[in-house]
C-alpha cells in the first residue's frame, strides 16, 4: 500500500520505471532500518543494574564495616549477579561471575587509583606532598618498578632479604607462641623497605618501626567519614594527615640526603632501588611517590599473603614438612655445606650434631641458592596460595609439577574460603583473581612472590610451627578468613588463632631443648 501510494507520487515526477524502483525500495529501506532499530536498541533502564533497594545513607556503615557480608546480602537482596547501590555521591557497581568479572578486569576505563581514593581512601591528599601524580609520573614509577624487579636486582636482593628476615626470625628464640598477622607482616614490611626504598632507611630497624606504625595509622584511621568526606577535620582525617606527613618527611629526608650526595659528585655505591631512581633522574615527586606508594601497595599485601601462608603451613604439617624438605633440596642442589676447616668451628649446616641451625646461617646457606632456583625449582611452595588446596595443581597437571600430593589431606580445610572469597572458583576462566587479572595485574608481582618464598623457606627450614588456640591447645581445623577485615581478613577476635613455633635442628627436626 506504501509502495503503490509512493509510486503515483513520484510517477508525477519522473519516469514510471524508476519511480517503481524506488517505490519498492522505500518500504525496503524503512523496514530494514526498523529491525536494526530494534535490534540494537540500547535502552538505558534495562542496561542499568538493578539498584539495592537501601537509603543512601544506609550503606555506609556496613559497606565500611562489614563489606563482605553486605555485598553478598546485596545479591541475594537484589536476587542479581550485577547491581549497584549508592555511597553518598558515588554509585558502587558490584559484579560478580564469570562474564562480569572479565569485563571488569578488562575494562581500560576503570581506573584503580580513583577507586581506591573513593572507597578506601588509600593515602590523602596533601598539596605538594601527594598530589600532583599525574599520568606520565605515574607511569615513570610503573616502569622503575619493572626495573627494580629485573633479574640482576632481584638475585642482588636476595641476600639481604634473606639477612632481614633472619635477624627478626633470630629474635624469636628458640621456642614461643606468637601472633603471625603481627610478627609474619613485620618481616614483609621489612623486607618491602629493603626491596623498595634504601639501605638508610631499611637498615634502621627503629625508622622501619616508625614507618610500620604510622602506615597502619594511615589503615587504621580510614573511618567512613575520613574516606568520604576527607575535607572534614575529623580526628580520624587528622590522624592520617599526620601519618601522611611524617611518612613523606622521612621518605623525602632520604630522597633529599641521596641527592645532596650527587650533586657534591659523592660515588654512589648504595646500589639500592632509590639510588636506581636517583640516577635516572627521576625528581623527588617521581622518587618519593615510588616509594611511599609501593610500600603501600606491597605492605598490607604481602604482609597479610605471607601470615596466612605461614599460618596454613603452621595447620598443615603435613605441607609444612614437603615445604621443608624441599627447601632442604634446594640447600643440597645449590649450597652444599663446606668442609669444615681444622681451624674454623662447624657450620650448623655440615654438621649432623643435633644443634638448632640459627638462622643468620640458614639465611647465608639460602642465600647461595640463585633466583632462577627460587623461581623454577619450588613446586611445593608454589603451590601454596591462601585458598589452601595446594594439591589442586597436582590433580590438575598444572603449576605444581610435583609427583606427591594428590588427594585431599587429613583434617584439612577443603573450601579454603575458595567460592567465599572469590579467589578460587568453579566457574572457569578468570576465576583466580589474586594478582588482579586482564588490565589490572599486580605489576610487584615478581619480587612479592620471591619474598613470600624468601620468607616462607627460611621459617620452614628455621622452625616446626603448629597452629594453637589462645589456650596454647593445638587447633584441629583452622579459623576462616574474616572477608569483612579487607585489610589482613584475620580471624574474628573469638577465632584468633597463633603459632607455636620450635627451632628445627640443623638436620631439620625440631630441636628437643623446648617446649
Ligand atoms: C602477595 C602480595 C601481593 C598481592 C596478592 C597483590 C595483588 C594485587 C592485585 C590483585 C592487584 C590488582 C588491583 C586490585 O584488584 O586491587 C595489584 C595491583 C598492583 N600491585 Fe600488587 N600485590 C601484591 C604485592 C605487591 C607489591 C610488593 C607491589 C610493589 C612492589 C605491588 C604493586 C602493585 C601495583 C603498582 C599495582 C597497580 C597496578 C596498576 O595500577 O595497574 N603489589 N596487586
Amino acid at each position: 500500500m506504501i509502495s503503490s501510494a509512493v509510486l503515483v507520487f513520484l510517477s508525477a515526477y519522473m519516469p514510471e520505471s524508476m519511480a517503481a524502483k524506488i517505490a519498492l525500495a522505500v518500504p525496503l529501506a524503512v523496514l530494514l532500518y526498523t529491525l536494526k532499530f530494534i535490534f540494537t536498541r540500547r535502552d538505558d533502564d534495562e542496561m542499568q543494574p538493578v539498584t539495592l533497594p537501601l537509603c543512601p545513607l544506609r550503606t555506609i556503615s556496613p559497606f565500611f564495616r562489614r563489606r563482605f557480608d553486605f555485598l553478598r546480602e546485596g545479591f541475594q537482596l537484589t536476587g542479581e549477579s550485577v547491581y549497584q547501590f549508592k555511597i553518598l555521591r558515588q554509585t558502587v557497581v558490584v559484579v560478580s561471575g564469570a562474564q562480569a568479572r572479565r569485563e571488569f578486569f578488562q575494562s581500560r576505563e576503570l581506573d584503580l587509583a580513583s577507586g581506591f581514593q573513593a572507597l578506601s581512601g588509600a593515602i590523602p591528599t596533601i598539596p605538594g606532598i601527594t598530589t600532583n601524580l599525574d599520568q606520565r609520573a605515574i607511569a615513570t614509577i610503573h616502569r622503575r618498578l619493572a626495573a627494580a624487579q629485573s633479574s640482576d636486582r632481584l638475585s642482588q636482593l636476595i641476600p639481604q632479604i634473606l639477612d632481614d628476615a633472619a635477624r627478626i626470625l633470630d629474635g624469636w628464640g628458640p621456642s614461643g607462641t606468637l601472633d603471625p598477622f603481627e610478627r609474619i607482616a613485620e618481616i614483609t614490611f621489612q623486607t618491602n623497605v629493603r626491596a623498595l626504598a634504601c639501605t638508610e632507611l631499611a637498615s634502621a630497624p627503629e625508622t622501619v618501626a616508625r614507618l610500620r606504625a604510622l602506615y597502619a595509622t594511615l589503615d587504621a584511621a580510614a573511618t567512613p567519614a575520613s574516606v568520604l568526606l576527607p575535607w572534614l577535620p575529623t580526628p580520624s582525617a587528622v590522624r592520617r594527615l599526620r601519618a601522611t606527613r611524617a611518612i613523606y618527611h622521612i621518605v623525602r629526608g632520604a630522597v633529599d640526603a641521596r641527592l645532596a650526595a650527587r650533586a657534591h659528585g659523592e660515588d654512589a655505591r648504595a646500589g639500592d632501588t632509590m639510588q636506581m631512581l636517583v640516577d635516572a633522574g627521576d625528581v623527588p615527586l617521581v622518587i618519593v611517590g615510588f616509594v611511599m606508594g609501593l610500600i603501600i601497595a606491597g605492605a598490607r599485601s604481602t604482609g597479610t599473603t605471607a601470615s596466612w601462608l605461614i599460618t596454613f603451613l603452621a595447620g598443615h604439617p603435613h605441607w609444612q614438612e614437603k615445604a621443608a624438605q624441599e627447601v632442604a633440596q634446594l640447600l643440597r642442589a645449590h649450597a652444599p655445606p663446606s668442609l669444615p676447616s681444622p681451624s674454623s668451628p662447624p657450620s650448623p649446616l655440615a654438621t649432623t650434631a643435633p644443634a638448632p641451625a640459627p638462622a643468620p646461617a640458614l639465611a647465608a646457606a639460602l642465600a647461595r641458592v640463585p633466583l632462577g632456583a627460587w623461581e623454577r625449582e619450588t613446586p611445593v611452595l608454589d603451590a601454596l596460595p591462601w585458598a589452601f588446596d595446594p594439591a589442586r595443581f597436582v590433580r590438575g597437571g598444572g603449576a605444581g609439577g610435583g609427583k606427591e600430593g594428590g588427594g585431599k589431606e587429613e583434617g584439612g580445610q577443603e573450601d579454603g574460603g575458595a567460592d567465599e572469597g572469590g579467589k578460587e572458583g568453579g566457574d572457569g576462566a578468570g576465576a583466580y583473581v589474586g594478582w588482579g587479572a586482564g588490565e589490572t595485574v599486580c605489576l610487584g608481582q615478581r619480587l612479592a612472590r620471591l619474598q613470600l618464598k624468601l620468607v616462607a623457606a627460611l621459617v620452614v627450614r628455621a622452625f616446626e610451627l603448629r597452629a594453637v588456640g589462645r589456650d596454647g591447645r593445638v587447633l584441629d581445623a583452622l579459623p576462616r578468613p574474616n572477608w569483612n577485615d579487607s585489610l589482613t581478613c584475620k580471624p574474628a577476635e573469638e577465632e584468633r588463632c597463633f603459632l607455636r613455633y620450635t627451632r628445627r635442628t640443623a638436620d631439620g627436626d625440631a630441636s628437643s631443648d623446648s617446649d
